[in-house]
């Protein structure tokens, strides 16, 4: 792995997500440069990083959102470079936005029923309405302790109950893995609190998370492992223990 220091927290697990010399540069910026990061199957992984420092074009590029320049993304050893976001999403990659993506005019409840589809929120939103499907629906809104807002339009829920919309939405896919992009921002510190035990608990029943986050409180209580970047590119991976004094993450947030 090139980029990253000896944290000495080998990746010698299962192969979750894995990029090497990811490259993406808009204009003059170099937003990811030769990023290589391994992310190991069956953890609480947290990407963390300065402002500016690549993160969200990481999860643009890996998830086919964006094309790089140059390097290669895999999946359980498998080559998703140039796959569309809807095939990385049926290999198991699930993801949330930065700036939460629901139906603002449309019930929760309809609103995790669209997440699953991939014809357009009202295409098959008749034939969706049945049985099983409407079922394990609203088991991710009880699930996500949002049920009682099945038929409130997105619009009239808090940011932080939005958040947990989309991320049920999300879940509709079953994804292996899920790729959160700053769950806790503009979030109040009971929800927070929820956010990270459902991260735990859906972990514990063996979905992967790589999670982007600011708020290092969170990042530290449910991580175990953690990379940062800085620049385009890791510095720094491992255990929240190592990570919180590492002098290259310091430097890096300090700009020292
Ligand atoms: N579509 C774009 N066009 C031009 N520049 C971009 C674009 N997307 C990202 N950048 C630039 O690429 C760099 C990396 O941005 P990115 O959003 O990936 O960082 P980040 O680590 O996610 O930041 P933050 O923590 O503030 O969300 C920044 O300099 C940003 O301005």
């Amino acid at each position: 792995m090139t980029g990253v220091g000896d944290s000495g927290d080998a990746t010698t697990g299962v192969r979750s997500l894995e990029t090497d010399g990811l490259t993406k540069a808009f204009g003059g910026v170099v937003a990811l440069d030769a990023a290589t990061v391994s992310f190991q199957h069956g953890r609480v992984n947290a990407l963390i990083g300065p402002n500016g420092s690549g993160k969200t074009t990481f999860f643009n590029c890996v998830t086919g959102m964006i094309r790089p320049d140059s390097g290669h993304t895999s999946y359980r050893g498998r080559d998703i470079t140039r796959k569309a976001p809807h095939a990385i999403a049926r290999a198991g990659v699930g993801r949330t936005f930065q700036l939460c993506r629901v139906f603002p005019r449309m019930s929760a409840l309809d609103n995790v029923l669209a997440a699953a589809r991939t014809g357009g929120p009202w295409s098959q939103l008749r034939g969706a309405r049945r049985g099983a499907e409407v079922d394990r629906a609203r088991g991710w809104l009880t699930r996500l302790g949002i049920e009682h807002l099945a038929d409130v339009e997105a619009r009239n829920m808090s940011w932080g109950q939005q958040k947990l919309l989309e991320l049920a939405g999300v879940l509709m896919s079953d994804p292996d893995t899920v790729l959160l992009d700053e769950p806790a921002g503009g979030v109040n510190p009971a929800l927070l609190d929820r956010i990270g035990a459902l991260v735990r608990e859906l972990n514990a029943e063996g979905r992967t998370f790589i999670i982007v986050e600011h708020n290092m409180e969170l990042v530290m209580s449910i991580s175990d492992h953690i990379v940062v970047f800085d620049r385009g590119r890791p510095i720094a991976e491992g255990p929240p223990s190592v990570i919180r004094s590492d002098e290259r993450v310091l430097g890096a947030y300090l700009g020292v």
